[in-house]
């Protein structure tokens, strides 16, 4: 079932194209990639899925449900994990997870907020300790946390795992996949070609705002996924 839906999606910006005719569907389940240098449009396509600007042409939809800016409809189906998960430096673990979740209108015993840490990843020793301490690799597990007390469909991410460290890069690997086996639906924008195909389903790659290629993982090396990439681009 398509969860993600582009259909001759596009985004100008005064009069410049950003994106170009996007026709996309993602499935339950996976995990989509999409690469493309500085300016390629990655970003701009997330920004169109979670509605933080309007389409110039064509249409987003999320399980089936057509995206619209000031619509909140598309919105619970989807959480967002930015490339700097904003968090408040003075508060825990627990009590940050607390604050976002009440916000998205969901609300947890502590027991509860603690096994979200946990499934995302975070250890309990750090919990209670403030974020102001935490690492980028530790925000974004408390960002992943907050994506699951929503009990979203779609978690969309951008650059995830830039300036993580590699164990931290495996860990996020390794989460994103059980997620996505669960029945959570994973779109990424990314630099790191070589993690894609470790964690992706299928990979785009863009130039220019035009999806040029997509590939299943299944069918492509790193290698060969590089090779391609830097032809593409
Ligand atoms: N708010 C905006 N106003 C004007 N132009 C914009 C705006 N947002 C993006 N653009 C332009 O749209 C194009 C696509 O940008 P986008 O941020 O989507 O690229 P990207 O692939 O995410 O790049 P990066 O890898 O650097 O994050 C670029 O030319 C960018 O300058």
């Amino acid at each position: 079932m398509s969860v993600l839906q582009a259909i001759g999606l596009g985004k100008q910006y005064n009069g410049t194209a950003a994106l170009s005719d996007l026709h996309l569907s993602v499935d339950k389940g996976e995990i989509f990639c999409l690469l493309g240098q500085n300016g390629a449009g990655k970003t701009t396509t997330i920004n169109l899925f979670l509605g933080f600007t309007e389409a110039s042409s064509g249409k987003a939809a999320i399980n089936g449900v057509e995206v619209k800016p000031n619509d909140l409809r598309t919105k619970q189906f989807i959480a967002y994990i930015p490339e700097v998960v904003q968090l408040y430096g003075n508060l825990d673990g627990i009590e940050n997870l607390d604050f976002f979740s009440r916000l998205a209108g969901t609300r947890y015993s502590t027991e509860a907020l603690a096994a979200l840490l946990e499934k995302a990843g975070l250890p309990a020793t750090a919990h209670r300790k403030r974020l102001g301490t935490y690492s980028k690799g530790m925000r974004q597990k408390v960002g992943i946390a907050i994506a699951l007390a929503k009990q979203a469909d779609v978690i969309l991410m951008d650059e995830p795992t830039s300036g993580l460290d590699p164990k931290a890069t495996v860990e996020f690997t390794q989460l994103c996949k059980e997620l996505a086996a669960e029945g959570k639906t994973i779109f990424m924008a990314t630099h790191d070609i070589f993690n894609a195909v470790n964690v992706g389903t299928r990979i785009g790659i863009m130039k220019q705002g035009r999806l040029v290629h997509t590939v299943d993982t299944n069918n492509i090396t790193a290698n060969e996924l590089q090779q391609l990439y830097l032809e593409t681009i």
